[in-house]
């Protein structure tokens, strides 16, 4: 990769909060992102559909920083992700710059990963505290609240164990929003859920979008939720992007034959 081809920083009138600038994954032989551009703008609510093995959570995990890049560069909020500016150029960053950049990105995956030795407010004040250096009366204070926002003022002090697997999402998203994230990642975040609780964290998202000043991105099988959730929904074949657009186009209307055969296969197994 020639650095001198990425900006040091995004700039100008309305730089996008999210950018993959000619990002490539690989493992091994396997491209699983290839040359992947892919702006979101702030506030923006964006889903990613898809086959399966398309690259979809390597896209989340890519932000989050827990894959290696092998080409091109990530912004968040206009800062490189895994870079840094050195003479002019970029180069790969130190850990603890890109944990500071990382802090403003929040995840929640498909298998909770809650801390299972800890409460529901424990699990959303740790990272307040240890990270963040928030006072402990601090992050109850900020953990109760959103504890509350989620519908779960009454479980406060259950352990997950003792909670459903629709409570324990929606404490694993109060958990990630706790740290005040610019921008979350929903990684099929109701995949391993009953049918009748997957209602409840989808109204949960749904509320992010009215009260949360938040960039989200979103993989989902949900065709449903994501076409009425999304401001944009873009199909990923192969590593790229192929066709993008508002719901309402890629869903009714769509141009690409490998999207329209998708949807209708995933149509016909609902
Ligand atoms: N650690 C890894 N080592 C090797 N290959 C990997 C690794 N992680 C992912 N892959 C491969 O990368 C490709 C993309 O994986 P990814 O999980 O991003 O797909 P996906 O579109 O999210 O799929 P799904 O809808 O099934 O979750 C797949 O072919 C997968 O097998």
């Amino acid at each position: 990769m020639n650095n001198q081809d990425f900006p040091l920083t995004l700039q100008g009138e309305n730089p996008p909060m999210v950018r993959f600038d000619k990002v490539t994954k690989r493992y091994g032989d396997l491209t699983v992102l290839d040359s992947l551009e892919l702006d979101v703008r702030a506030n923006e609510m964006v889903t990613i559909v898809g086959p399966s093995g398309s690259g979809k959570t390597t896209v989340l995990r890519m932000l989050m920083t827990l894959e290696h890049i092998n080409e091109g560069v990530i912004y968040v909020d206009g800062r490189p992700l895994t870079h840094m500016e050195k003479d002019g150029q970029l180069v790969r960053a130190n850990k603890s710059y890109t944990r500071e950049v990382r802090k403003d990105i929040g995840m929640v995956f498909q298998q909770f990963n809650l801390f299972p030795h800890m409460t529901a407010l424990e699990n959303c004040t740790e990272a307040p505290i240890q990270v963040l250096g928030l006072s402990k009366k601090d992050a109850e204070e900020r953990a109760v609240e959103l504890l509350e926002m989620v519908g779960l003022d009454d479980k406060i002090d259950q352990y997950p164990a003792r909670l459903s697997g629709g409570q324990q999402q929606r404490v694993a998203i109060a958990r990630a929003l706790a740290m005040r994230p610019k921008v979350m990642l929903f990684d099929e975040v109701t995949s391993a859920l009953d049918p009748e609780v997957i209602g409840e964290v989808t109204q949960v998202i749904r509320k992010l979008r009215v009260k949360h000043d938040l960039t989200m991105l979103m993989v989902t099988h949900q065709m449903g939720f994501a076409r009425e959730i999304s401001d944009r929904v873009c199909f990923f074949y192969n590593g790229s992007i192929v066709e993008q657009g508002a719901p309402e186009e890629i869903f009714s209307n769509p141009k690409e034959e490998r999207t329209a055969e998708f949807l209708s296969a995933v149509l016909e197994a609902n």
